[in-house]
């Protein structure tokens, strides 16, 4: 198979979906690699890097994406991108079609096969988002941090506080991987932290690991409220796998919160929790203030630090594209059950049933799609 890396084109994303040690994976198992010029220069791997190992430098994307079976990217194609698209393509990636009507059109029409990496599911666990969770849930902490200082826009109040002055309050709504994540390094540097959540189970988890260091929350209106009103910092850090984020906090619950406080909404990829919330945000221009609450809506946080995020990314994703490679896609879907879970699009359908509920198309069985085409 020939497997084609280009260079990510979204607002600082310096990631990139393949290191020089996968195209050796890759390679070794008889598989052609293309890499677009530069395309792992902002994750520290040069052009040499990729050659030293065997692929093939491109420096032109539109070749690229026409020689290649399969695409493997970081985050959803952009618009530019979707005249690349054709029949039978495979692409491999970060999609929250959810949040992209156009993009789930486009990849309908063109019949490409999408295997979005926040689907492919394990055990109800989603190995191919985790690392990336883990990342911008530690980043969210730390941006909130940041975006609280006066310079910054926020109330001028450091969420440790010191001896004598009330440590910060950070609220997160959400106690998965994110979740988790943003509390270590929220009681890491001393806050007062609330986890809400809406499963029981995972709050009696979270209060295994944390003990006292935390207090927890069931999920209802009426305890969102009360939190976040008292919130310096508000994490939003729900996922409905699939789906569009519920609104849980509504625009009057933001008007509770006092001025220069922050909201730092990392499932913003998902359409976000924060109804004030009405667009994706970008790291050249990551906050805007509204009713006197700074807003953080980056939807692709691990791009800043992408040396950390590529490393992390790639460890999770080669195992399942060299299963793609190797076995053909009709076969990997149809032995692994997890990468099944992933397809999105098939062959002009879409066969994620939350994607279809929200964007209002027939859902179809993966089977059913692919049916002439591989035995399920
Ligand atoms: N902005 C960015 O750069 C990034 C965004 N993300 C996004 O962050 C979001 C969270 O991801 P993970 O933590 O990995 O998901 P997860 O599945 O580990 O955790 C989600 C949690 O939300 C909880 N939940 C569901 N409905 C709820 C409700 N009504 N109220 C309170 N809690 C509720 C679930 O019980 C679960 O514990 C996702 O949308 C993910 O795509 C992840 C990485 C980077
Ligand atoms: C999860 C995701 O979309 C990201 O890491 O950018």
């Amino acid at each position: 198979m020939i497997i084609g890396i280009p260079k990510e084109i979204k607002n600082n994303e310096n990631r990139v979906a393949l290191t020089p040690a996968g195209v050796v994976s890759f390679v070794s198992a008889g598989h052609k690699v293309f890499v677009e010029n530069n395309a792992g220069a902002g994750s520290g791997f040069t052009n040499e890097d990729y050659i030293n190992t065997g692929a093939e430098i491109i420096d032109n994307s539109a070749v690229l994406w026409e020689k290649s079976d399969m695409i493997m990217k970081v985050k959803e194609p952009l618009p530019s991108e979707y005249t690349y698209f054709r029949k039978g393509l495979i692409l491999f990636t970060y999609l929250h079609l959810a949040a992209e009507p156009a993009l789930a059109q486009a990849l309908k029409e063109k019949g490409v096969l999408a295997i979005a990496y926040e689907t492919v599911s394990v055990n109800r666990t989603l190995p191919l988002l985790t690392p990336m969770s883990e990342v911008a849930g530690r980043m969210a902490t730390q941006i909130g941090a940041q975006f609280l200082q006066k310079s910054n826009g926020g109330k001028g109040i450091l969420l440790a506080g010191v001896p004598g002055v009330n440590r910060g309050k950070v609220t997160i709504i959400g106690g998965g991987v994110v979740g988790t994540h943003a509390a270590k390094l929220a009681i890491g540097i001393g806050a007062d932290v609330t986890i809400i959540d809406l499963s029981a189970d995972r709050l009696r988890q979270l209060d295994d690991i944390f003990g006292n260091q935390i207090t927890t929350l069931m999920s209802s209106p009426f305890n969102i409220a009360q939190s976040v009103a008292e919130a310096d910092l508000l994490i939003g850090a729900v996922l409905i796998p699939g789906a569009k984020a519920p609104k849980l906090v509504s625009e009057e619950i933001v008007k509770l919160m006092k001025p220069g406080s922050v909201i730092v909404d990392v499932a913003i990829d998902q359409g976000g929790i924060v109804e004030t919330i009405d667009h994706i945000t970008t790291h050249d221009n990551p906050t805007y203030v509204k009713h006197g609450v700074v807003h953080y809506a980056v939807a692709n946080m691990p791009g800043a630090v992408p040396r950390t995020s590529t490393i992390a990314l790639t460890n999770v994703t080669l195992p399942y594209a060299l299963q793609i490679a190797n076995k053909g896609v009709n076969k990997a879907i149809s032995d692994n059950e997890a990468l099944r879970l992933g397809v999105n699009v098939a062959n002009g359908e879409i066969t994620f049933e939350a994607v279809a509920k929200d964007l209002g198309y027939d859902y179809v069985k993966v089977e059913d799609a692919l049916s002439e085409m591989v035995e399920l």
